[in-house]
């Protein structure tokens, strides 16, 4: 499992990090979610050891990364796949990350094989397309078999047929039973993949969630279609709704839940058409819960 707890990272003035908690558990997919300069890619690498906190802790499997006995066994990462040395072959480069770590060699072929990357073993790296160095640094994540697993900005470089097989790779590795941990600054990808979601802005936390409970938090109203809609908004505002009209004659209702409306409507005899539960869309809670998080707002994004 991964733990954040109070994580403070300070460049200069600047916070990158700023008291952050939260923690993933194995067996699930977590989004880390937050736009450009959030402070995603500073927390993941505290979680690897590669930056050395202000203050606070990120723990892997309840230690620092610099405690972890055999860290490639516990924690593998993809952080920036174009930072690899580029005149190697794809095999050599896992071989020698595998030799550095005490991993034996095999599991060089085998992650190049699990990552689609076996017909491409012998190019040199150099070669290899964004999207084939994004999948080669996957398969260094997964060289050491390791139970906790973190993705920064995975499907950058991916076509779609590459970002359908990470998701579906991400998944299966949380139904193994590991953890994940996947950032991205889109609500939409993350809504495809991930079951919780740590929200972040200016380093802070925003939200920790399940995608279900977002789903709830942002629930809008319940369109209702009756072809009584004065009795029916009579009752229902009795009942202590707030009932609106839309410009086709259906009642907006806020306040009462689908399960209540059709209980009202059943008691009073009152036909009811069409019951529908309305949330914002997952795009939309996102964009307000980090709306004063952003750095850079063009004239669109602001309104
Ligand atoms: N080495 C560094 N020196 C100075 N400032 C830094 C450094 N690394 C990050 N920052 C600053 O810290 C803040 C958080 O950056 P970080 O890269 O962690 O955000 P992020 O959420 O990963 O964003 P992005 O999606 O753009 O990668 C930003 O304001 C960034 O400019």
């Amino acid at each position: 499992m991964i733990q954040v707890r109070h994580l403070t990272k300070r460049y200069g003035s600047t916070r990158a990090v700023d008291d952050l908690s939260f923690e993933v558990e194995p067996g699930y997919v977590a989004g880390f979610l937050g736009p450009n300069g959030a402070g995603k890619s500073t927390t993941m690498r505290a979680i690897l050891g590669l930056d050395r906190p202000s203050g606070g802790e990120a723990l892997v499997n309840g230690r620092p990364y610099a405690a972890l006995r055999r860290p490639a066994h516990e924690v593998g990462a993809l952080l920036d796949a174009a930072a690899v040395h580029g005149g190697r072959t794809a095999y050599d480069h896992l071989r020698v990350l595998a030799r550095s770590n005490g991993i034996p060699d095999r599991r060089a072929a085998e992650t190049l094989e699990q990552v689609g990357l076996a017909g491409a073993a012998k190019r040199r790296v150099g070669t290899l397309s964004l999207g084939m160095r994004q999948r080669l640094g996957v398969a260094a994540a997964l060289l050491g078999d390791p139970g906790v697993l973190m993705f920064d900005e995975p499907v950058n470089g991916l076509d779609p047929e590459g970002i359908r097989w990470i998701r579906h790779l991400m998944r299966d590795l949380a139904k193994e039973g590991r953890t994940v941990l996947v950032s991205s600054h889109l609500m939409s990808e993350m809504a495809l993949t991930a079951d919780r979601v740590v929200v972040v802005g200016r380093g802070r936390l925003i939200l920790e969630a399940s995608m279900e409970d977002l789903r709830e938090k942002f629930k809008k109203d319940v369109l209702v279609r009756s072809p009584s809609p004065g009795a029916l908004s009579r009752v229902l505002a009795e009942a202590g709704a707030s009932v609106t009209a839309d410009d086709d004659g259906a009642l907006l209702v806020q306040g009462l839940d689908a399960p209540d409306i059709a209980g009202l409507a059943v008691h009073r005899q009152i036909p009811v058409h069409e019951l529908t539960p309305r949330s914002a869309s997952l795009e939309d809670a996102y964009l307000e819960l980090t709306e004063d998080s952003v750095e850079f707002r063009t004239k669109e994004g602001a309104r």
